[in-house]
């Protein structure tokens, strides 16, 4: 193995993936730290856990832990993935974890970036734009969990870290290689370690990820990964050929428990014409509606592939949280979805496309899988995966990925048919 991620989320890493494996590096996504080592031919593995909204503490052992296991199959390099809008708070984690991943491997220096021009979000002067807005005036400053009401990335990150923060440029970033490692440089030498560096277009992407060939740490969205396979090519490290990868037309279903704007739309395109079962928290939590029944109605579907979904707009959410408990509610709905997949794939269902980050990520645990091997792109941000130890093949989609087709899109790219972006 060579590049060693671990990713704060189960989406946001097949998202890291995706980019490894669109570069020609051989990617494996592992849930959670694996138990034994890696398969052979792994040279980019990423370990997903769900440490974006836990306390610091735990997220700081858990990536501590992850690193350690990836030090262990011999990577060179590291690379700590969060989200493209930067999701944290003052308390973390994402500084928190940069400090102790710097710390573990006596690294002097890193770059914070998680500009992903493909889904509009790009630095410039330090703060974070999604499409022409400020990250604070996106919608991202009423995430439920990680409001994040101040875009200047340098701001934000402060009080996460403890730690210098400083800052290279897009002027700089634009002059290229060369230029963007003095500035680091400079900024690490003037007590400034962890630095935020500008991005607008995936060529500044592709520059950073060139320049930072030797460094130890990287950290940012799946954008920072863009120009990494060029470095190890050009050592000569990787297979000439990729992984093969062939997809399945078996039984499938859809699990949609994402809130986002993106998948209400994409649910609400699909049920257009195709069989949709609302799944509604107050039915669920006094057991009118059960994963027994959601997978018996799914199973009795023979007009298309079956949607399940708890996805609904912010004001009954909010209201459902209200009356349930934010924390008690999700747990339930997760677990929900976890059961629903585990009775689906008992019942023969193969091919899975999951929304939701939260939601994936207790699919995921729920049905056991510890290995996932990378397929082709759906939409940026969303490659189609595999498990590695059974014939399933799955998407987990993160909330505001994809266009308004995606659902169908999904469900063909797993059947092995070619799509063009
Ligand atoms: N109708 C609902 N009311 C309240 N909470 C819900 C409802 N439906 C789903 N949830 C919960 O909201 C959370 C949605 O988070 P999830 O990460 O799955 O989606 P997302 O936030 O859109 O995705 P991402 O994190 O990838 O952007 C989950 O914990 C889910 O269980
Ligand atoms: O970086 C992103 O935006 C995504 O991969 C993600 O992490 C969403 O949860």
């Amino acid at each position: 193995m060579l590049l060693g991620c671990i990713g704060d989320d189960f989406t946001g890493s097949s998202d890291l993936a995706n980019t490894l494996a669109k570069g020609g590096m051989r990617v494996t996504q592992y849930s959670g730290v694996p138990g034994g080592p890696g398969e052979p031919d792994v040279e980019a593995g990423i370990v997903a856990l769900k440490s974006r909204t836990i306390p610091p503490a735990e997220a700081v052992a858990l990536s501590l832990k992850a690193l350690d296991w990836l030090v262990g199959q011999g990577c060179r390099q590291f690379l700590f993935k969060y989200c493209s809008t930067f999701d944290s708070t003052p308390a973390g984690n994402i500084g928190p974890v940069i400090d102790a991943l710097m710390q573990r491997l006596g690294a002097d220096r890193t770059i914070v970036c998680p500009a992903f021009p493909a889904t509009g979000r790009s630095i410039y002067q330090g703060h974070l734009f999604v499409g022409d807005r400020l990250l604070s005036e996106s919608g991202m400053e009423h995430h439920p969990l990680t409001p994040m009401t101040d875009a200047d990335l340098r701001r934000w990150l402060a009080p996460q870290t403890k730690q210098g923060v400083g800052h290279v440029a897009a002027t700089t970033v634009f002059q290229g290689g060369p230029a963007i490692l003095d500035a680091i440089d400079g900024e690490a030498k003037a007590g400034r370690p962890v630095v935020v560096v500008d991005a607008i277009r995936d060529e500044d992407l592709l520059a950073i990820g060139h320049a930072a060939r030797d460094l130890r740490l990287l950290t940012g969205g799946s954008g920072i990964a863009l120009g990494l396979p060029d470095n190890f090519r050009a050592e000569n490290l990787l297979a000439s050929e990729p992984s093969a990868w062939t997809g399945s037309d078996g039984p499938a279903a859809i699990l949609s428990g994402s809130c986002s704007t993106m998948t209400r739309t994409q649910v609400a395109r699909y049920a257009e014409t195709a069989p949709a079962l609302e799944i509604v928290p107050d039915k669920v939590m006094v057991g009118e509606q059960s994963p027994d029944g959601a997978v018996g109605w799914a199973l009795e579907q023979t007009d298309g592939v079956p949607l399940i979904y708890s996805s609904a707009d912010p004001e009954s959410v909010k209201a459902a949280q209200q009356r349930f408990g934010r924390d008690q509610l999700a747990a339930r709905l997760e677990e929900f979805f976890a059961e629903t997949a585990r009775r689906l794939c008992a019942a023969g269902v193969t091919r899975l496309v999951v929304a939701g980050g939260e939601t994936s990520g207790a699919v995921v645990e729920g049905l056991g899988l510890s290995a996932l091997s990378i397929g082709p792109e759906i939409a940026p941000g969303v490659p189609a995966v595999k498990a590695s130890d059974r014939p399933l093949w799955l998407t987990l989609k993160s909330g505001n990925f994809g266009d308004a087709d995606f659902f169908q899109t999904a469900l063909g790219v797993l059947k092995g048919e070619h799509h063009d972006g």
